[in-house]
């Protein structure tokens, strides 16, 4: 593919933007991709394609061009050349990896690139591209398993979508589509998986509320709460919903559902998603007071707790978090966790259910965080079921969940 200059330069102003502004990756391709309506869609798929690509690879990259940290525009141009050069060899791509003679990529001499490529590829946290820590720290949980878990971490993620069962049938949508482009997925009844990468939610079917984007094992959360409707729901780590709208589909409109959290921008952009999702009985309470939960005490037949974790199991989606995440963090997050277990737990009434879930691979945060939950209460509560799961085993993010019942 001939290479475009606007195209390379758009790359690397998100990089900047992403590693020296410190901003989120999807936020930055987001707003880039909108800043100029002439790129077509092959345009904007290069530059989507080859920043996130270039976040994922981003410790290999700089080890291949010999730049220990980029600050200045210029680095980030010769991280951009190296990429290029690697990317046919890295992800198999029929591309010839020969740089145009751009002032840009002046003094990037290809073959020394290539071969501190091909040596890196015997260190694994330079050929799979992770810090130390989080190597060592995923090693020392995980064992052997940590390695065919991050090489799959390293792929990129199919576009999956789930059918809005208040709005669609499953259907309809796979006829929006076409079934010649979309597949189903085994076991996750309204999941479906786009064939070829597109953007979904430029499509009537999405502002028609027919679907929303949500990876299959996200899709195994909500029903694993079990969900009838006419329950009382509680969401207590709502964020922007997408586990909230799910349940609210299973309640079928009837009974309540009561999305709460603690940044309120996220309830207000989770009422607009409820209103295109066709719900009717949802209520939000952002949490600014312990207080705020006093009179919910006992209340639900049904709690999730979606809690704040280090996001290891969606790597493949936010690759930035490789680079954003700190150990402090990661100790700090597992507090949060446990008092968001310890007490939220009394929502949820008598012979009532509750699921603790995480999108981390870590046990630190998830199974052990259930454990010692059992261990302080088991006379109030039974644990019923766990379940994970695994990019590397069945292709979905790399989710936790816990089903729990109040005695
Ligand atoms: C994993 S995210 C939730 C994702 C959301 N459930 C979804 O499916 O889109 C965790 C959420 O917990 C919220 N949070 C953090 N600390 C909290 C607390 N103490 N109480 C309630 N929510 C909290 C964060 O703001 C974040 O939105």
């Amino acid at each position: 593919m001939k290479l475009y200059k606007g195209l390379v330069a758009a790359t690397v102003d998100a990089l900047y933007n992403i590693f020296v502004k410190n901003r989120q990756a999807d936020r930055v391709v987001e707003q880039l991709l909108k800043s100029n309506k002439k790129w077509g869609a092959r345009d904007r798929a290069f530059i989507a394609e080859n920043t996130y690509e270039m976040v994922r690879w981003w410790r290999l990259i700089k080890y291949a061009a010999e730049i220990e940290k980029a600050f200045e525009p210029e680095d980030f141009w010769k991280l951009a050349g190296a990429w290029l050069i690697i990317k046919p060899r890295h992800l198999g791509r029929e591309e010839d990896g020969i740089l145009p003679q751009w002032p840009e990529f002046e003094g990037i001499h290809a073959e020394t690139v290539l071969e501190r490529y091909t040596r890196a590829l015997s260190t694994r946290k330079l050929a799979q591209s992770v810090p130390d820590w989080m190597d060592e720290t995923a090693a020392q949980e995980l064992g052997t398993k940590w390695d065919e878990e991050l090489t799959a971490l390293n792929q990129q993620a199919p576009v999956t979508i789930r059918v809005n069962t208040l709005k669609a049938d499953l259907q309809t949508v796979i006829n929006t589509f076409g079934p010649e482009n979309i597949s189903q997925v085994a076991g996750v009844p309204e999941a479906l998986i786009l064939k070829k990468r597109q953007n979904v939610t430029g499509t009537d079917a999405f502002r028609q509320g027919f679907f929303e984007v949500q990876d299959a094992g996200s899709q195994l959360i909500a029903p694993f709460l079990d969900i009838k409707p006419g329950m009382s729901v509680i969401d207590a780590c709502a964020g922007a919903g997408g586990k909230t709208l799910h349940i609210a589909a299973l309640l079928e409109n009837q009974g309540s559902m009561l999305a709460m959290d603690i940044e309120q921008h996220k309830l207000t952009e989770l009422v607009k998603r409820a209103e295109r999702n066709g719900v009717k009985n949802l209520e939000t309470l952002l949490i600014d007071d312990e207080l705020a939960l006093k009179n919910l005490v006992g209340t639900a037949d049904r709690l999730l707790l979606d809690v704040p974790c280090s996001g290891l199991g969606v790597l493949r989606r936010n690759p930035d978090t490789k680079w954003k995440l700190k150990p402090q963090f990661l100790n700090s997050i597992r507090q949060v966790q446990w008092q968001i277990l310890d007490h939220y737990s009394e929502l949820v009434k008598k012979g009532g259910k509750m699921v603790y879930a995480t999108c981390s691979i870590l046990p630190s945060e998830s199974e052990d965080q259930v454990k010692k939950f059992m261990k302080s209460r088991k006379k109030e509560w039974n644990l019923i079921s766990e379940h994970r799961t695994s990019v590397a085993q069945d292709g979905f993010d790399g989710f936790y969940m816990a089903l729990l019942e109040r005695k």
